[in-house]
């Protein structure tokens, strides 16, 4: 009886009964293992239940109030944290739920709160651009930081506006008049007694940033320093050094070394991409199995927009891409883990590669805005509502295509390897790791694909030969033409879309083969493989056909394999869609961390959109503020025209 009434209130009911596998069992697989699955699932709802997480009214608040709340959040998040007595790992999912990071967060037990200010108004990308300075005096053993410029000021640094105590500051260190570059600095920003600002530091936030809660819950600071002094002891010394003297010395450690913690920061990004487009994917997929619209006959329902094939076309490779991110992204977990070994053992050969690929994956895991952008469209004109979730959602994720570096920077330092790697392969210097299939370049692109019927298209080893031959056909095609160009640079410049788009089809290739490695190992539960089987051919071959043009330019295709991979593709998704829903209940995502109408687990969406409705502050009266002085007037015609 209970489980009727339950299922009563369940609007996907019949969707999840079509399920071909066993959700449980994919639950684990998306969470990464069995204990990781019972930690998430046991913290989220722990979360959910808390009144003070709430996080309903938080697109509603004014700058000050939404600020307040994300301290109010921190502050409880730890306390529980400490009552619960809950381990790192559980304590780093409680504030994952929570849903509203703050600089704080971090910082909790310590005496000092820090923040990372190296962009400027005038400079981010361009790092050597940057013009703050940081002069040695050696009458007091101190170094001096200085603004020298307007545009020299920090700007954008997280947690700096109003939370920060202190700050590692990027500037130009000068030594005896000489200019050594950019290097880092610990600076004291505001009293450890009142938190006011230091002699000589002008600090505050740089404003309301783009949409309503979002990122706005975080103080991006601008500062500027007027000769703050500092000990000399307070510069960054690991790579180099500036002694008692006033001399610059440049250590024996590897400068390498700094790109152990970059793997780990864009495995962390990568992760934060897969989670942010299955939350997206969620609350579309769900919406769009109760939204109904024509086709009704005879007085039968309506369609179910998820039953149109454009409808599928444009959700289903996003739900793959959800899916692929997240094991790129244990994949980049392992890559962490091994590039700390070989650190640790001199071992720096593989380093520009796993540079270049983490730099190439970062970029194109990110364009998941796009994809909440287009969920949001998948959802019509309730996606626009901020009780869909997704506009808030699309807000706090979009600055990741920037941050952590800008996307196209990174995906020219991509192109770079790629075709310095090309013009390396006739010197016997044998390409490594994800890149190590451009040493068959001339054999990939001689080949032909194996495809002559749409099944042809399910083979693992033709996928991966055909995104190989793609990429390789891509990256000598630049080499080429860079040879054209008297002066290298000067043809960097030139080709640098082409750099781009090739950089972008060896990333495709990586995901992809990741998603079949995945596909290697020891999967239980009815059903669960071939539904990864079938993602993982659909994110696939809806990139082949998304860039058809690549790959038939490359050679590495025929137009009618084109054809024949888009007739597959189409079959695919109707072996999605009876699944669809399951596929997306197996991220396991509570309603609080969803934060959405449309995506709510039970599919009533229209009674508590109408509720939400309500809740709008200028549904407070029924006759809005500014009715006597604005539009009793036009009603009325007493307005003037002098007064226009
Ligand atoms: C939400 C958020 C949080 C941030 N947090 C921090 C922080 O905590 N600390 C910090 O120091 N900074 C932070 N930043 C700053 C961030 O790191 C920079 O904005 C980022 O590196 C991009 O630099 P930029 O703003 O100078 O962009 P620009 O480089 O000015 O980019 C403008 C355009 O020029 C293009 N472009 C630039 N160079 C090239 C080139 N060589 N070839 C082709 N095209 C090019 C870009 O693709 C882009 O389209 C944050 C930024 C944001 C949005």
């Amino acid at each position: 009886m209970e489980k009727q009434q339950m299922e009563a209130l369940d609007y996907h009911a019949e969707e999840r009964r079509k399920a071909g596998f066993d959700v449980e069992e994919m639950k684990i697989v998306w969470a990464g293992s069995r204990k990781a699955y019972e930690i998430s699932d046991r913290v989220a709802r722990l979360v959910a239940s808390d009144p003070v997480f709430r996080k309903d009214n938080r697109t509603m608040l004014s700058r000050k109030e939404l600020f307040k709340d994300t301290l109010k959040k921190a502050a409880h998040a730890w306390k529980r944290i400490i009552e619960l007595r809950l381990s790192e790992e559980e304590a780093t999912k409680l504030r994952f739920f929570v849903d509203q990071p703050v600089f704080t967060d971090l910082h909790f037990g310590m005496q000092i709160i820090g923040c990372y200010a190296q962009t400027e108004l005038g400079h981010g990308s361009n790092v050597r651009g940057l013009e703050t300075t940081a002069s040695f005096d050696p009458q007091t053993d101190e170094f001096v930081i200085h603004s020298p410029t307007l545009t020299s000021r920090k700007w954008w640094s997280g947690g700096l506006g109003k939370v920060s105590t202190h700050a590692v500051v990027y500037a130009r260190l000068i030594t005896d008049g000489q200019d050594h570059g950019v290097h880092g600095f610990i600076v004291q920003l505001r009293s450890l007694d009142d938190h006011s600002p230091l002699p000589g530091i002008t600090v505050g936030d740089i404003g309301m940033k783009f949409g309503s809660g979002a990122y706005n819950i975080m103080d991006h600071g601008v500062l500027k320093f007027d000769y703050v002094r500092i000990p000399r002891d307070q510069m960054l010394m690991g790579v180099s050094r500036v002694t008692r003297q006033g001399k610059y010395m440049r250590s024996d450690v590897p400068r390498q070394l700094v790109y152990g913690t970059m793997v780990y920061v864009r495995q962390r990004i990568v992760a934060s991409a897969s989670s942010a487009l299955s939350r997206a994917v969620c609350i579309a997929t769900r919406y769009s199995a109760v939204r109904r619209q024509f086709g009704s006959r005879n007085g039968d329902a309506e369609t179910q927009v998820i039953d149109y094939k454009t409808q599928q076309n444009r959700l289903f490779p996003l739900l793959a891409s959800a899916y692929a991110f997240r094991f790129v992204g244990e994949w980049l977990k392992w890559l962490y883990t091994d590039v700390t070994r070989r650190l640790e053992a001199n071992d720096f050969s593989t380093l520009p590669e796993v540079h270049a690929c983490t730099a190439g994956l970062k970029s194109i895991t990110t364009t998941t805005a796009d994809a909440i952008e287009e969920c949001r469209k998948l959802c019509g004109g309730h996606g626009y509502l901020s009780s869909s979730g997704l506009p808030e959602l699309f807000a706090v994720y979009v600055p990741a295509c920037t941050y952590e570096g800008d996307n196209v920077v990174l995906l020219l330092q991509v192109g770079r390897l790629l075709v310095k790697t090309v013009s390396q392969l006739g010197s016997g210097k044998k390409p490594v790791g994800t890149i190590a299939y451009m040493g068959r370049a001339e054999h990939l692109l001689q080949c032909h694909r194996e495809v002559r019927r749409a099944e042809d298209w399910l083979k693992p080893q033709v996928i991966v030969e055909a995104f190989q031959a793609r990429a390789a056909g891509m990256a000598v095609a630049c080499a080429e033409n860079l040879n054209k160009f008297p002066n290298q640079e000067d043809g960097f410049g030139q080709l640098s879309a082409d750099l781009a788009e090739a950089a972008v089809a060896h990333c495709q290739l990586i995901v992809v083969s990741k998603f079949i490695e995945k596909l290697q190992q020891d999967i239980p539960g009815k059903g669960v493989r071939r539904q990864l089987e079938i993602l993982c051919n659909v994110y696939a071959l809806s990139l082949l056909h998304k860039h058809l043009g690549d790959f038939i330019t490359s050679g590495c295709i025929t137009p009618e394999q084109g054809v024949l991979a888009n007739e597959q593709l189409r079959s695919l998704y109707s072996q999605v869609r009876p699944n669809a829903i399951a596929l997306v209940d197996a991220f396991n995502y509570t309603d609080h961390y969803l934060g959405s109408v449309l995506g709510r687990y039970d599919g009533n969406v229209y009674p508590k959109l109408y509720e939400e409705a309500w809740k709008d502050p200028l549904n407070e009266t029924v006759v809005p503020d500014g009715y006597h002085e604005y539009i009793r007037p036009i009603l009325k015609q007493h307005i003037r025209v002098a007064r226009l």
